[in-house]
């Protein structure tokens, strides 16, 4: 009887839904940007991606063009697949076109409401972007953090040569140590496992599936969030009452790290404790209470969007070059020839000494590794989705106010129009006369909303890119059945971050000389710190 009467409120709400987007919603005279025939009440409903969304929208622009559209129970979608019009309407008219669907089940439901890519266009929004850019938001900015890459980097090279097996996890450990270290000063285990980094890993599998579009009916019929849990079909309020905990955890406690290491005057020079400092004077210069809860709230979040942003994202796009230097050794063998004839190799067994930032302006063919590497397979492939606040009309296409519209990095990325031989990994076209564009253009994302971490992953991509080349030889994993080398499978799993599935791979110093390069990691940058796990513990 109970689920009779739920099934029945849903397609009321449906029914009321469909008509007031029918009836009350803006109107043109002008069409929506071509797509499917929707089906009356569902729309489009049954043509949502089922898997990889990148390769399934791909399939619209050759029927319906480079702007197409689709509606689902009366929302409109809109889904631009070429940089062109991303740029004329994500940066040209940044205005309208830098909100962002609200999420009733990932947002208001499971906690991630105060996470950036999450927040609608407005002061907030601009408070983090603002303290964000300040902190990496030029290439100036970051090279304050130049040093911190360079030895954790190495520390990085140190763990893959001693356990080649755990390249995944090291990668992890690698993109974490950075971003704690500038979020929150925290210094992570550098040997064991690191509860810090257990806990973002578990709260950002839980945010991939909380704001993935098309899962949720929630975020469809929002009425549904007023079912009592109890009620059969109501499911996703018990779930989302489990993950909003971890929410909470991802935020809470390297907030509460740092304030309590401030509170004992050791705490480590951080984002968080930067902006902590400031609050502290405005509560002196007599702040009010709602400015000061306001202001401590915009620091927990921001400095978990800092967080959360930097530890998954570039871990994408470093185990993608590992499988690529697998996959195409003749690139790997033409990257290490133009490290050694810039670096020196005395007697031809490899560069005298690691690579840094500073010979990237040398290391060409490196730098064009890292752009392939981005374009090949983009980390973010559907970038986050944008809402524009305003009606609006492009090139006579009506596009209402609140349309969720989407940009397919993937699809850019892999025009043949644009990009000869898309599905090879090919560095030297972004080289000679003729380069084919940067990729760096487009796969972070565009206008107000572009990825604020895009500098800092930058400079972590080369120096990682150019030190693995120097010192490591990638090869084909032995299989242990017959033997002989095999090729890994390269596949990548859905997601709003597109993380390839775990595989294998052989990783060897390049020499003797480069084995005890790397392993001179504690002369160059003195012992490791000590961990602030235990003091996380202690905050349970
Ligand atoms: C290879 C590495 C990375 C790539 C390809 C990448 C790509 C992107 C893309 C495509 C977006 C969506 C932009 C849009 O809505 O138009 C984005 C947003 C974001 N990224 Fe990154 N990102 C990377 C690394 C990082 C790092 C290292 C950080 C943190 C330090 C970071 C933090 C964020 C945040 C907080 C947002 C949300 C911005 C907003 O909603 O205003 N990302 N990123």
């Amino acid at each position: 009887m109970a689920s009779l009467v739920i099934i029945l409120v849903i397609i009321l709400a449906i029914l009321a839904l469909y008509l007031y987007k029918l009836y009350l919603l803006p109107k043109s005279h002008l069409p929506l940007p071509p797509g499917p025939k929707p089906l009356p009440l569902i729309g489009n409903l049954l043509g949502l991606p089922k898997e990889q969304d990148w390769l399934h929208w791909a399939k619209h622009k050759p029927l319906y063009g480079p702007i197409s559209s689709i509606s689902v129970f009366g929302n409109t979608m809109i889904l631009i697949q070429s940089p062109t019009i991303a740029f004329d309407l994500f940066e040209k008219k940044s205005t309208i076109y830098s909100s962002r669907p609200t999420l009733v089940f990932g947002g208001q439901l499971c906690g991630w409401d105060g996470a950036l890519p999450l927040l609608p266009y407005g002061s907030r929004f601009r408070a983090y972007r603002k303290n964000m850019s300040q902190l990496i938001g030029t290439k100036s900015a970051v090279s304050q953090f130049a040093r911190l890459e360079a030895e954790e980097t190495r520390r990085f090279l140190r763990r893959v040569m001693d356990n080649p097996d755990g390249l995944l996890w090291h990668i992890k450990k690698l993109a974490g140590a950075i971003i704690l270290k500038i979020s929150h000063g925290y210094t992570i285990d550098a040997d064991g496992k690191d509860p810090l980094l257990d806990l973002a890993d578990e709260a950002l599998g839980q945010f991939g599936l909380a704001v993935s579009p098309g899962v949720w009916l929630v975020d469809v019929i929002p009425f549904l969030r007023h079912l009592p849990r109890w009620l059969p079909g109501a499911g996703f309020k018990r779930t989302a009452s489990m993950w909003s905990k971890k929410a909470n955890e991802f935020s809470n406690k390297p907030h509460a790290f740092v304030k309590r290491q401030m509170a004992n005057e050791i705490a480590t020079p951080s984002y968080t404790s930067a902006l902590l400092e400031k609050l502290e004077r405005a509560k002196i210069n007599g702040a009010d209470a709602v400015t000061i809860a306001e202001e401590e709230f915009n620091i927990k979040w921001s400095a978990t969007s800092l967080y959360g942003g930097g530890s998954d994202t570039s871990v994408s796009s470093i185990y993608t070059f590992y499988l690529v230097m697998v996959l195409f050794p003749h690139i790997q063998t033409r990257a290490q020839a133009e490290i050694d004839s810039v670096i020196g190799s005395t007697n031809g067994d490899g560069p005298d000494r690691i690579p840094g930032l500073e010979d990237r302006g040398k290391l060409v063919y490196v730098d064009a590794v890292l752009k392939e590497v981005l374009r090949w397979q983009p980390v973010v492939p559907m970038g986050v989705p944008h809402v524009n606040t305003e009606n609006d009309v492009y090139n006579g296409y009506f596009i209402p106010k609140g349309s969720i519209v989407m940009a397919n990095i993937w699809q850019m990325a892999h025009d043949p129009d644009v990009y000869h031989d898309p599905f090879d990994f090919k560095p030297e076209r972004f080289l000679g006369e003729t380069p084919e564009p940067d990729p760096h253009s487009f796969t972070f994302g565009f206008g107000r909303r572009i990825c604020p971490g895009k500098e800092l992953a930058d400079t972590s991509l080369f120096l990682v890119i150019c030190q693995t080349l120097a010192v490591f030889a990638i090869a084909k994993p032995i299989s242990p059945e017959t033997g002989e080398p095999y090729t890994p499978k390269c596949d990548y799993l859905p997601g709003l971050v597109s993380h390839l599935k775990p595989y294998e791979c052989r990783i060897t110093p390049r020499s003797e000389r480069l084995r005890k390069l790397v392993e001179s990691v504690d002369e160059d940058f003195g012992t490791v710190g000590e961990s602030d796990a235990n003091i996380l513990k202690e905050l349970q």
